[in-house]
């Protein structure tokens, strides 16, 4: 059986955060193959040493691409720490892959507390 596909994304002000996050958690994250919007991907991979395959920055269609995996039953967790203190540009597609993450019940967590019980849920479902 393929590894699961995990979707690690960050707003610019919780980039740190994610960062840090993936650094705590490498080695239960080394099983997945993971995906990521343009800059949060190489923070993650520069800074935590994580293997990532990056997609578009979110802005330029990133958000939307990992949308259309979801869509397509690509993805099987979708990790975004949001900002919740700032407007974005591209509200209308961070809202979008919400909706579709929530439309295909797709673990979602936009919270570190989140993160933590889905990644604990997806080491559970692999042994
Ligand atoms: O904006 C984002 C998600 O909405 C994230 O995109 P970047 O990782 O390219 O900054």
């Amino acid at each position: 059986m393929a590894a699961p596909t995990v979707a690690l994304v960050a707003h610019d002000a919780k980039k740190a955060d994610i960062v840090d996050w993936a650094r705590t958690h490498a080695g239960a994250l080394q099983p997945f193959t993971i995906v990521a919007t343009g800059t949060t991907g190489g923070r993650l991979a520069d800074e935590a040493g994580l293997t990532v395959d990056r997609l578009l920055s979110g802005p330029l269609g990133g958000d939307a691409q990992l949308g259309a995996m979801i869509a397509e039953r690509r993805l099987d967790a979708l990790i975004f720490f949001i900002d919740p203190l700032s407007a974005l540009p591209h509200d209308v597609d961070v809202k979008s892959l919400l909706r579709l993450a929530i439309l295909y019940d797709t673990p979602l967590a936009v919270n570190r507390a989140s993160a933590d019980a889905i990644l604990a849920g997806l080491a559970r479902d692999k042994t």
